[in-house]
């Protein structure tokens, strides 16, 4: 029988199988950021070790960081002893990193791939769960916890169970004013935010093999908030011409020895998964969040759902979510008055994300009742937005670039999102207080946000800008 693409990665990465399905695994790229990495350091420490294959682990705080003034020294005391501890632990043991101001900084998930240190057919982890993303070029990531951290700083290896595999296939083509952001939004309103649970995904047909690399990485990003350990999608040409010239990925002869190693990277004709699933692109609409978990999604068109077909806990989670949103089932999603919005984040924080937003509030003017934080996911998309002169497109239609970081999309720096506000957001999750405590946060890509953001409600990107 074939092999999948997952099978192929994960199989070529066993150091040792042991007794009760784990496997060693070996970890080419070990990325870290200050939130997960201080207890590691600190168990590292202790032990008497230092980081096993410094060359292959990359730093970069994010979580922690202001999004404006980074020139000044972090004023939140917690904050700036969490990057002054990161910087610290990563020269103790020869890591590079990109501080804050570096040309290199930015959101962790952003910065790898934009750098060449992601690349097809590699394993790569992070103490963070949307680690996820970098399967868009057909790696094996994943998030793991700070004790795996520890683990894979003391061997450049992992403890792991092997997941059952999943195919996603998408098929046909997307309709005019459908992102990638909504292609995922759609799957995970579909399978339920635990449908993936215990498998990894692989995306497939071809409404993803249309999508750029950014596009990819948006959806592999929310591949696990359906429960999945991760997802991927197969390397090909628009793989190839991405990685191509990058800094940190291999160059001249060495490349092109890469991408013959890299085109075996398919599932097999007659590889079998565990679970398949099969859509259509031509369903799929600009789409929204109505409730607190990020399958509780509809198209924008669409009603706030009810209930049916509900029972026992999920019936009352249900209801629980939508009274948090202040909600009722059988209200159109349209028209709903906002107060936030947030274009940025690992999930939609890349140029291609500005560049659509930039060019759908062009000429027009933000909602004067509207705050709106436009926060790049990195140094490389702020310096290119402003090369672009998106910065200037966005200042005459009211909107002000921010500095990189994560930002509101989980709120650990001073970006809060007000109790009671609703923010139309590109992050990843809608849980109870994730944008600040009572914050109401619905989910979308950027035409949505940049539909909500001038009109000040929640609108149809296709009616507003006539896409
Ligand atoms: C802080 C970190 C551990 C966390 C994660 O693992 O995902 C964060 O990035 C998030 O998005 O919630
Ligand atoms: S941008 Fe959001 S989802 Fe991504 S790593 Fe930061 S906090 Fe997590």
């Amino acid at each position: 029988m074939g092999k999948t693409l997952f099978d192929k990665v994960w199989d070529a990465h066993v150091v040792r199988e042991l007794d009760g399905g784990r496997s060693v695994l070996y970890i080419d790229r070990h990325y870290i950021h200050e939130v997960t990495s201080p207890v590691a350091f600190l168990g590292l420490k202790n032990r008497g070790l230092k980081v096993a294959r410094p060359a292959q682990t990359t730093g970069t705080p994010d979580h922690n960081v202001p999004t404006v003034d980074q020139h000044l020294p972090v004023a939140e005391e917690q904050s700036r002893n969490q990057l002054d501890s990161f910087r610290r632990n990563c020269e103790e043991n020869g890591i590079e990193y990109f501080p804050l101001g570096n040309p290199g900084h930015g959101i962790v998930h952003i910065i790898g791939p934009e750098q060449g240190f992601t690349q097809p057919g590699m394993t790569i982890v992070c103490g963070d769960s949307h680690t996820s993303t970098h399967g868009a070029f057909g790696a094996v990531a994943f998030g793991i916890g700070t004790s795996e951290v520890e683990m894979v700083f003391a061997s450049q290896c992992i403890l792991q169970p092997k997941p059952k595999t999943m195919r996603i296939t998408v098929n046909g083509k997307r309709k005019a004013g459908v992102t990638a952001k909504d292609i995922i939004l759609y799957v995970i309103s579909k399978i339920s935010a635990s449908g993936g649970t215990g498998h990894f995904i692989e995306f497939a047909g071809e409404a993803i093999r249309d999508l750029s690399m950014e596009e990819r990485m948006t959806v592999c990003n929310m591949s696990i908030e359906c429960g999945a350990r991760g997802g991927m999608i197969a390397p090909d040409q628009t793989t190839f011409d991405y990685v191509k010239g990058r800094k940190r990925a291999p160059q001249g002869t060495d490349f092109d020895k890469a991408v013959g190693r890299w085109k075996q990277l398919y599932s097999d004709p007659d590889a079998r998964f565990d679970t398949e699933y099969t859509f259509d692109a031509a369903d799929i609409e600009p789409m929204i969040t109505f409730g607190t978990n990020p399958g509780m999604g509809v198209a924008v068109t669409a009603e706030v759902p009810s209930d049916t077909g509900l029972s026992g806990s999920d019936r009352v989670s249900f209801g629980k979510a939508l009274d948090y949103m202040g909600f009722r089932s059988g209200e159109p999603m349209l028209g709903k008055k906002i107060d936030y919005v947030f274009l940025g984040s690992c999930t939609n924080g890349r140029i291609e994300d500005f560049r659509q937003f930039a060019a759908a509030v062009k000429g027009r003017k933000k909602a004067p009742h509207v705050t709106a934080w436009l926060v790049p996911g990195s140094k490389q998309v702020e310096a290119q937005a402003k090369a672009e002169g998106l910065d200037k497109i966005l200042a005459d239609a009211g909107f002000v670039l921010r500095q990189p970081g994560c930002s509101a999309c989980l709120a650990m720096n001073a970006d809060k999102i007000p109790a009671g506000k609703y923010s139309v957001s590109t992050s990843n999750r809608n849980f109870e207080g994730r944008q600040g405590p009572g914050a109401r946060t619905m989910l979308a890509g950027p035409l949505v946000a940049a539909a909500a953001a001038v009109t000040g409600c929640i609108a149809d990107p296709r009616e507003v800008f006539g896409l």
